[in-house]
């Protein structure tokens, strides 16, 4: 048997690159034809109806999930070619429903510092005063400083979505794939994780982000393309400004849509015919 290749991550070629990519799950098509590539420094969005498989596309670039078709280079390496478990190290995943599981009973530091070691359990002799230290202040850029000693599980729903960030954010990533991370939270709420995620882009300009939403508020003005999907494929992708446009959205969705733009930012709603 061949012994496992582990590589590290190449920063040569995209981010991410997906050809021809099919899932199914059985005989059924979830996503098809899927070609997108994503390249260090870009800000993507992905936009779609309810069931259009953008978490689908999301688990297939975050390497969860392997193409049924189709091929998938991962922060510089073919999916099924190598073993990624240290290119994964790389990505970081926030879900709208991604479960802290143990790491519940933990207060939001430990579970930040569970981040570091990309397990469910802290892993305390992997934890120096550097690595707390940084856990403290990606708490402080999530705006979450006074939750650094209470438990995550009486943590509210907005709250637990900045400490999932900050968790997501501790291992450093090159890669950073955000599905639904406003989900649940509060204007306010939203607007500083809009702020926390605009500054972490201006502070590391390298690093490649994708952010799946349904709210067209809820894209930070920083970002730099977008993706839609309908009905498991790709209609549209490329740069913001020309691909969210009014004729664009409303394909993806499939009704009538007007899109406003204020002070960079984004907003959106249906044309309602009298
Ligand atoms: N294991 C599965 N078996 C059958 N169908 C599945 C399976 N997993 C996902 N699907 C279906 O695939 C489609 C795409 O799902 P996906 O979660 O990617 O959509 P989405 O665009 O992220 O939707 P939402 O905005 O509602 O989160 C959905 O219709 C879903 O029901």
């Amino acid at each position: 048997m061949n012994k496992p290749v582990f590589v590290q991550p190449n920063l040569d070629g995209p981010a991410v690159e997906l050809s021809g990519v099919e899932v199914h799950v059985g005989r059924v098509p979830l996503v098809s034809d899927v070609d997108w590539r994503v390249d260090y420094g870009q800000r993507w969005v992905v936009l779609g109806r309810n069931g259009a498989g953008k978490s689908t596309i999301l688990s297939v670039a975050s390497t969860q999930r392997f193409p049924s078709a189709g091929t998938a280079v991962v922060l510089g390496h073919r999916m099924g070619a190598v073993d990624l478990r240290d290119v994964r190290t790389h990505i970081g995943f926030v879900g709208a429903n991604q479960r802290l599981p143990d790491a519940e009973h933990h207060d939001a530091h430990t579970v930040v510092l569970t981040g570091y070691s990309g397990s469910v359990l802290p892993l305390w002799d992997r934890y120096d005063d550097a690595i707390r230290e940084r856990a403290s202040k990606l708490l402080e850029l999530v705006g979450c400083t006074e939750l650094r000693d209470r438990p995550v599980r009486v943590c509210s729903q907005g709250e637990r979505a900045r400490v999932r960030l900050a968790r997501a954010l501790m291992a450093d990533p090159l890669l950073l794939l955000l599905d639904e991370p406003f989900a649940g939270l509060d204007l306010p709420g939203r607007e500083d994780l809009l702020m926390a995620l605009e500054n972490l882009t201006l502070a590391q300009p390298e690093l490649a982000t994708v952010t799946v939403t349904h709210h067209l508020e809820e894209i930070p003005a920083t970002a730099t393309h977008a993706l839609m999907v309908r009905r498991g494929r790709i209609t549209a992708a490329g740069p913001i400004d020309e691909v969210l446009t009014d004729d664009g959205l409303s394909a993806c969705y499939e009704r009538d849509v007007e899109i406003h733009r204020i002070n960079g930012r984004w907003a959106a709603h249906a044309v309602r015919r009298s």
